[in-house]
């Protein structure tokens, strides 16, 4: 037993977003707005949280910012439209299309329809491709992008370090497990999921264990080292009847049990997500920076 370092998400989000304050104040006496478009479409709560949340950040640090949201009954032809109309915005830089789409519409499609350049997302494939060959020119994902950020200002070394990703998502799990190999980083990468044979064996090899499976609580004790950092990516809307919300958000992580154990663990909230959120409006900047070339 110890007492871990907690990795203060929130903390590191507002250092980057100074950052940010001060890039787009070099920006604007050039004559350029970053711009992020976020789009909505139908109405889930959590995501609403986000987008305001999206929309909030762009305000406070001098974005062009615009917020779309659309029915859920919006057809993929509709939405191919919004998304073309904002690829021919010249005020906009970055375009977010939140995920997940009601269940009709393509979202492979959708991402793809996005001009690349401002795909602030990191999802289309040109941005994929970039990822994997390590060409700074393209959008990291931000979540995983926020993960590094995170163990990198915390002074986590990830070289040669045996890093275990559990989830293999688009959205985070492969771009998490390439960002941890790369040569700026150096990790032994597994990247393990829920028909992993052995799960907590696996987990339990992992100096560096990141879990973003989406199943509330589902790393326990028993799967991780001791000393082990733990970056959780989770955030799971459980039922709460004694909050006001009748929720609670936890993680993928069974926190009171597994922090005592590690060297640093992230909190749900106020661990990855608010770096998420920080990332995207730092690939915003870039965007609007590879504009104005
Ligand atoms: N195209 C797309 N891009 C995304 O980046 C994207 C998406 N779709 N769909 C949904 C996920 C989720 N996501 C979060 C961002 C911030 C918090 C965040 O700030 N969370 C706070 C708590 C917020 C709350 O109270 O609910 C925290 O963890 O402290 C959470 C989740 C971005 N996503």
């Amino acid at each position: 037993m110890n007492t871990p370092k907690i990795l203060d998400g929130k903390a590191v989000a507002a250092a980057v977003l100074d950052e940010c304050r001060a890039e787009t104040a070099e920006l604007l006496a050039k004559g350029i707005q970053p711009g992020l478009a976020v789009v909505l479409v139908g109405a889930d709560p959590a995501s609403q949280v986000y987008v305001g949340s999206k929309a909030r950040t762009c305000a406070e640090l001098g974005f062009h910012s615009v917020k779309i949201e659309l029915p859920a009954e919006t057809t993929q032809e509709e939405l191919l439209q919004v998304v073309k109309d904002l690829n021919a915005d010249p005020k906009v830089h970055g375009i977010l299309v939140q995920s997940p789409p009601p269940k009709h519409i393509d979202e492979e499609a959708i991402i793809r329809a996005i001009d690349p350049r401002k795909d602030v997302d990191g999802f289309h494939p040109e941005n994929v491709a970039k990822l994997v060959l390590e060409d700074p020119t393209g959008f990291v994902p931000c979540t995983p992008a926020g993960c590094m950020k995170l163990l990198e200002v915390s002074g986590i070394d990830t070289n040669g370090a045996e890093a275990v990703v559990i989830g293999r998502s688009m959205i985070v799990g492969k771009p998490m497990a390439l960002l941890l190999v790369a040569k700026n980083s150096n990790a032994t990468v597994t990247i393990a999921h829920s028909r992993s044979k052995d799960l907590p064996g696996i987990c339990r090899r992992a100096d560096i264990l990141i879990a973003a499976v989406g199943r509330p609580e589902m790393v326990k004790a028993d799967w991780v080292k001791p000393g082990a950092v733990v970056i959780d990516v989770g955030i799971n809307r459980v039922e709460d009847s004694s909050k006001k919300s009748g929720y609670r958000l936890t993680g993928d992580v069974a926190y009171s049990e597994v922090a005592p154990l590690t060297s640093a663990i992230t909190p749900v909230p106020g661990g990855v997500g608010p770096m998420t959120i920080a990332m995207l409006m730092k690939n915003t900047l870039q965007a609007a920076r590879q504009f104005g070339v």
